[in-house]
C-alpha cells in the first residue's frame, strides 16, 4: 500500500520530537547510563506515596512506592509497553489480522494507546482528511465523529444503511461516480476513506453482517480506500460467535480500527486504542507527541495490572458479565417499547451496543418534541437530528440508551414518552 497518498500535508510534516526520542533511548539503556538529558521532574518531590485499588472480584491493584513513582512520571507516547503488548496479543487472538506478519512497509499491524477512542478518531481524521475531501460514512452516525470531521471542511457523503449496517450495493452506487482506474490520478477527488461503526451502531444499534463487511472491503480495494472501523461496542455483542471484524479480513493493510475500554472497564479512565498499519499508527503517535504526549501513565498502569492479573480468559469472563447486563437491559427496553410505543413508533431490536433507535410515527421532526415537551414530562432522549450530517434536516427518530436506567425507570420513561407523543399527534 502507498500510505503517503492518504496523509494530509500537516501529518506528513510531523517529525519525531527529539526529547521524546531521548526519553525512549534512555528507557532502553542499561541502568548504568547517567542521563542529564530529560526534563522530567524528580518523582521524589511528588506528594503521592502509594495506592491500592480494590477490584470487585476480591483482588487488589497496588502501587508500591516504586510503582507509584513510575505511574506519576512521563511515559512513551505510543503507550506503556506492558499494556501495548497485552492488547496486541488480544487483537491477534481475537482478529488474527493478516497484517500481524507483514513488514512495516507492507502495513504491519501496530497499535498505540489513546485517551479514549475519541482521541484516536480525532487524530486519525486529522491525519487523513484535507478540506474539500470526499469522506464516506453511513449516517446517522456518532455525533462525536461528526464533531471531529465537519470542522475539517470535508464533504461528508452518506452511504445508505439499514438495521444490518452499510448497504454494499448503495456504496457501489455512490462510488460509481468515479472510475476506479483513475483514483490515483493527480487531482482526483475520489473518496480515500470510509468510516463506519460495525457493531451496535451509535445511534442506530445496527450491526453489519459478515457478508456486507466482505463486500465493503472489496469495494475499498477496488477504489484504494482506507476503512476506519470504529468499534467501541465490539465487546457488547449479545450473541456469539462475535462478528468477524474488518481487521480480521485486512489482507491489504487498509483498516484503521479504534477500540475502547469505555463500555467495558471504565469511561472515565479514558483508555482507547488505535490499531492499524505501522506507517499510519506512527503518524498518530507523532501527533500524540505534540499534543497530550501520552495517555495518563497512572491509568495505563492500573488497567495493565488488572489485565495481567486477569489474563485474556479472565478479561473475556468479565466481558461475559457485561454482555449479560446489557442484553438484560436491551430486553427490558424492548418489552417496554412493545408495551407502550408499538402504535406510535417503530424500531429494530439491537443485537449489540446500548442504544435503541426509534422512528416516531406521524412526527416529522423530533427536535422540538424532545427538547420542550419531553422535558415537561420529565423524560429525556436524544433527538435524531444530532446524528445526521445536516443536523437541521427534519428527523423523525429518537435515540434511547438502555445503559443507565433500571428496567422500572425505562418502563416509566416510555409510558411518559407514549403520553407525550399521543398529545403531540
Ligand atoms: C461510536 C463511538 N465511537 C467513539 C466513542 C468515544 O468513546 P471513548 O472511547 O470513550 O472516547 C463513542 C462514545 N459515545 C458516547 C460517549 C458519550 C460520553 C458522554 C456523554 C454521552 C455520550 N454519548 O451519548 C455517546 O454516544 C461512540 O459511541
Amino acid at each position: 500500500m502507498n500510505y503517503a497518498r492518504f496523509l494530509t500535508a500537516v501529518s506528513a510534516a510531523r517529525k519525531p520530537s527529539p526529547i521524546r526520542m531521548l526519553t525512549e533511548l534512555q528507557q532502553r539503556s542499561p541502568p548504568s547510563l547517567i542521563s542529564l538529558a530529560g526534563g522530567a521532574p524528580n518523582p521524589n518531590t511528588f506528594p503521592f506515596q502509594s495506592a491500592s485499588i480494590k477490584v470487585k472480584n476480591g483482588e487488589t491493584v497496588t502501587f508500591d512506592e516504586t510503582a507509584m513513582k513510575r505511574a506519576l512520571q512521563y511515559s512513551a507516547s505510543n503507550g506503556i509497553p506492558e499494556l501495548l503488548t497485552w492488547m496486541k496479543n488480544l487483537q491477534k487472538n481475537l482478529h488474527n489480522p493478516p497484517t500481524a506478519s507483514y513488514t512495516p512497509e507492507k502495513g504491519q499491524m501496530d497499535m498505540c494507546v489513546t485517551t479514549g477512542s475519541q482521541e484516536g478518531l480525532c487524530k486519525v481524521f486529522e491525519m487523513l482528511v484535507n478540506p474539500g475531501d470526499n469522506v464516506l460514512l453511513d449516517a446517522p452516525t456518532y455525533s462525536g465523529t461528526l464533531a471531529a470531521l465537519q470542522p475539517l471542511g470535508c464533504n461528508l457523503i452518506n452511504v445508505p444503511s439499514d438495521q444490518h449496517g452499510m448497504i454494499p450495493a448503495a456504496l457501489k452506487e455512490v462510488l460509481s461516480r468515479w472510475d476506479p482506474s483513475e483514483v490515483h490520478k493527480p487531482g482526483s477527488d475520489a473518496p480515500k476513506i470510509l468510516y463506519t461503526i460495525p457493531n451496535g451502531g451509535n445511534p442506530t444499534g445496527a450491526s453489519m453482517t459478515t457478508q456486507r463487511k466482505q463486500e465493503v472491503y472489496e469495494l475499498a480495494q477496488q477504489y484504494d480506500m482506507l476503512i476506519i472501523e470504529d468499534d467501541p461496542y465490539y465487546f457488547l455483542q449479545f450473541q456469539k460467535p462475535w462478528a468477524p471484524t474488518f481487521l480480521s479480513m485486512d489482507v491489504d493493510g487498509r483498516i484503521i480500527r479504534t477500540d475502547s475500554f469505555s463500555k467495558i472497564l471504565s469511561s472515565g479512565l479514558r483508555i482507547g486504542f488505535v490499531t492499524g498499519p505501522k506507517p499510519l499508527v506512527d503518524r498518530v503517535v507523532l501527533h500524540i507527541q505534540a499534543s497530550t504526549m501520552h495517555t495518563s501513565t497512572f491509568t495505563q498502569l492500573m488497567v495493565s495490572q488488572l489485565l495481567h492479573s486477569w489474563g485474556q480468559e479472565g478479561f473475556l469472563r468479565h466481558i461475559d458479565r457485561v454482555i449479560e447486563f446489557y442484553s438484560t437491559q436491551r430486553d427490558a427496553m424492548i418489552s417496554s417499547a412493545d408495551k407502550w410505543l408499538k402504535d406510535v413508533a417503530e424500531w429494530h431490536a439491537p443485537s449489540a451496543g446500548m442504544f435503541l433507535w426509534m422512528k416516531l410515527k406521524g412526527i416529522a421532526d423530533t427536535q422540538q418534541l424532545i427538547m420542550e415537551k419531553a422535558l415537561e414530562k420529565e423524560v429525556l432522549l436524544v433527538p435524531g437530528g444530532v446524528f445526521m450530517i445536516n443536523s437541521s434536516d427534519p428527523c423523525p427518530y429518537v435515540r434511547a440508551a438502555f445503559s443507565l436506567s433500571t428496567p422500572e425507570q425505562i418502563d416509566e420513561a416510555f409510558r411518559r414518552l407514549s403520553a407525550l407523543i399521543k398529545e403531540a399527534l
